[in-house]
């Protein structure tokens, strides 16, 4: 962004980034020099570990490229977490038009939100932590990747934490000296209280969900530090900035191309632009692309690297064959079922945020209602009859959340998901003209059928890629999302739930009111409808050997027939991940960093 003040568009840009923003960018810009050992464009959670524990040998040289800006304190208010996706920590991506899902949304377009800021999207996700299951990680290996089995890759989850969680103290599965903050949510609702215990009367266990078994209920693990927001950023890069003089940050600075000599297939260094100027600089070891499921692929395919037919149907030269974006997996929920209450005080309105609880929270105070992670409560991790997962293996979660749309009154979170207005005003308005206690369940699928796609529509870097998601093109994904509906009912009628007196909201679903009330086909309208993406998707950059022809890095995470060129974050993921996908983002950096290490030391 070039300060031009005759220049509106700049300006807005300016306004929507922030004062503290503003003031901490200095920090985070430091003048490129020409060249580099190590090169890691994208700065989000998989970047900002991976330049981190890079940079911590003196010898080398890293530069950590951001195409976003700097947190400010919002950022860290957990409970604001929704209103970040109306910033410009947002890339703000759209899906095409779904024909089987998001109908609720305008144009039945999805909206994909990612982090655009040093960060990346642990800046602005919902700071669920939570690994995976051990089972999906040993399939990993199995499908030819030595050293990606649960036995393997949990000393780096470990070395990453630093868990203050009550009651794990002594459990193999945790540490307690990592970068990482993984906390309890101190601020919990008597609602949420209500829910486990009628869980368990439901027959699901109480447990760590990052332990040894996974299928059970428990409140919710956050990646927070008493009580604010520990992103990757927090976590990983403010703590050594000062002192770490070979690591040098570009913040605003947008990477365009990958440098790559064509005839020995060999990466030696990026293309990015930064205030107006395009800069080249070069990387005598590695460059390595952390910039995320989506733009990590539209980086290797505008460099070259991708399927033949979709290069050469937008005039980009082949430097290598391989099938980036044609894979794309997501964790699709249903946002819903609602259910109320006869509590009353217990549910947040962003109206009733005023000067005390401010005060509080900016007093350190970590029990106040500022530090729920937008309104995440409980996790519950179920099978469901429809399903046909391994033993052991979850294939429903319930995301048990203290509000609606109605908590926000129908702005961040209706925006944020492109919901049409009608869905707030029909269903949720009501709720928040009379502030009455309410709780609502994201029922997401760990394991779809369906499987969407990434492709370039032009050769134009600073423009998005084209993203279909294909959300319920495989109709078994909607029979899930069912059963784990009906799940959430039957505990909403265990005892404890019925002596905080929880019924069901009986606003139909705009466009599913043709259906009986909560019969299976109203349900299915409206998952159809309110579908509503956790942003898990992975494998658009596929890890596997390189015999497997739908894979784009091997267990390296070295990119098939390239050198000098690895990706490092989600997109290597190679199928569903039964988890949520920050952790797993952590892990891959660190994995890598360790990787590299054994490589060049
Ligand atoms: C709204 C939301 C809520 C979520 N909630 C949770 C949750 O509660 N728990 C959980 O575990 N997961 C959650 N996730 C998912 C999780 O946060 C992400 O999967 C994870 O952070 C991805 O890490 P990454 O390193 O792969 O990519 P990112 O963190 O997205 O990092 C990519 C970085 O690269 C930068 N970049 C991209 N292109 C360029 C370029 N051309 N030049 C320079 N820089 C570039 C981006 O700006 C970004 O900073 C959520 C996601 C979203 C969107």
């Amino acid at each position: 962004i070039r300060l031009d003040s005759s220049n509106k568009q700049n300006l807005d840009a300016l306004r929507r980034l922030g004062l503290g923003n503003i003031v901490n960018l200095p920090l985070y810009s430091d003048a490129p020099l020409s060249h580099y050992d190590f090169i890691v464009a994208g700065a989000g959670s998989a970047g900002c570990t991976l330049a981190s524990r890079l940079s911590e040998n003196p010898k080398w040289s890293v530069l950590l490229i951001e195409a976003g800006g700097v947190e400010n304190w919002i950022h860290q208010v957990p409970v604001l977490a929704a209103h970040l996706q109306s910033t410009a920590s947002n890339w703000n991506y759209r899906s095409t038009p779904q024909r089987n899902a998001c109908w609720g949304m305008q144009e039945k377009k999805c909206a994909l939100p990612k982090g655009k800021v040093l960060g990346g999207t642990s800046s602005i996700n919902y700071m669920i932590y939570n690994r995976g299951n051990r089972r999906e990680y040993d399939g990993w290996a199995a499908a030819g990747n030595p050293g990606w089995s649960y036995d393997e890759v949990l000393p780096y989850f470990l070395r990453a934490e630093n868990a203050q969680l009550r009651g794990l103290e002594h459990s193999p599965y945790h540490n307690h000296s990592g970068p990482l903050s993984v906390e309890d949510v101190r601020h919990r609702t008597q609602i949420a209280h209500s829910y486990i215990r009628a869980a368990q009367e439901a027959g699901h266990s109480r447990v760590d969900y990052n332990g040894e078994t996974q299928l059970g209920v428990n409140y919710v693990q956050a990646t927070t530090q008493k009580g604010r927001r520990h992103s990757a950023f927090r976590a990983y890069i403010q703590p050594i900035r000062a002192s770490r003089k070979n690591l040098h940050i570009v913040t605003l600075a947008r990477v365009t191309r990958v440098l790559i000599d064509n005839a020995t297939k060999t990466a030696y260094g990026v293309e990015f632009t930064h205030q107006g100027r395009a800069y080249r600089v070069k990387a005598r070891k590695e460059v390595i692309l952390s910039a995320g499921a989506f733009n990590s692929p539209q980086l290797l395919m505008l460099s070259g690297i991708g399927p033949e037919d979709n290069l050469k149907a937008i005039g980009i030269p082949i430097v290598k064959a391989l099938p980036v974006g044609r894979r794309m997996y997501d964790h699709m929920c249903h946002f819903g079922p609602t259910f109320v209450t006869n509590t009353t005080g217990q549910t947040l309105f962003s109206a009733s945020i005023g000067p005390p609880v401010v005060t509080d929270f900016l007093l350190g105070r970590s029990d106040t209602f500022l530090s729920s992670i937008g309104g995440v409560e409980t996790l519950t991790f179920i099978k469901v009859p429809s399903a046909k997962t391994a033993k052991g293996l979850p294939d429903i979660e319930l995301i048990q959340v203290g509000g609606s749309l109605a908590s926000d009154e129908g702005t961040a979170l209706t925006q944020g998901a492109n919901f049409k207005a009608e869905i707030y005003e029909k269903m949720y308005k009501e709720l928040a003209l009379q502030q009455q206690d309410h709780f609502s369940f994201l029922i997401m699928d760990f394991n779809p059928a369906s499987v969407g796609r990434l492709w370039l529509h032009n050769r134009n870097p600073l423009e998005w890629p084209r993203i279909d998601p294909k959300y319920f093109s495989v109709p078994a994904d909607i029979e899930h999302l069912l059963d784990g509906i009906k799940e959430a009912l039957r505990i909403s009628k265990m005892p404890a739930m019925q002596a905080i007196g929880t019924r069901l909201l009986d606003k139909p679903v705009p466009g599913c009111e043709g259906h009986k009330f909560a019969s299976d086909d109203y349900w299915r309208c409206s998952i159809r409808t309110m579908s509503y993406t956790l942003h898990h998707q992975v494998a658009t950059c596929r890890m596997g050997p390189e015999s497997d022809p739908t894979t784009v890095v091997n267990h390296q995470l070295k990119v098939h027939g390239m050198r000098r060129l690895r990706v490092v974050d989600i997109s290597i993921i190679p199928r569903p991940s039964t988890g949520h996908t920050n952790a797993a983002a952590i892990m891959i950096g660190e994995k890598a960093a360790d990787m590299i290490r054994s490589e060049w030391s």
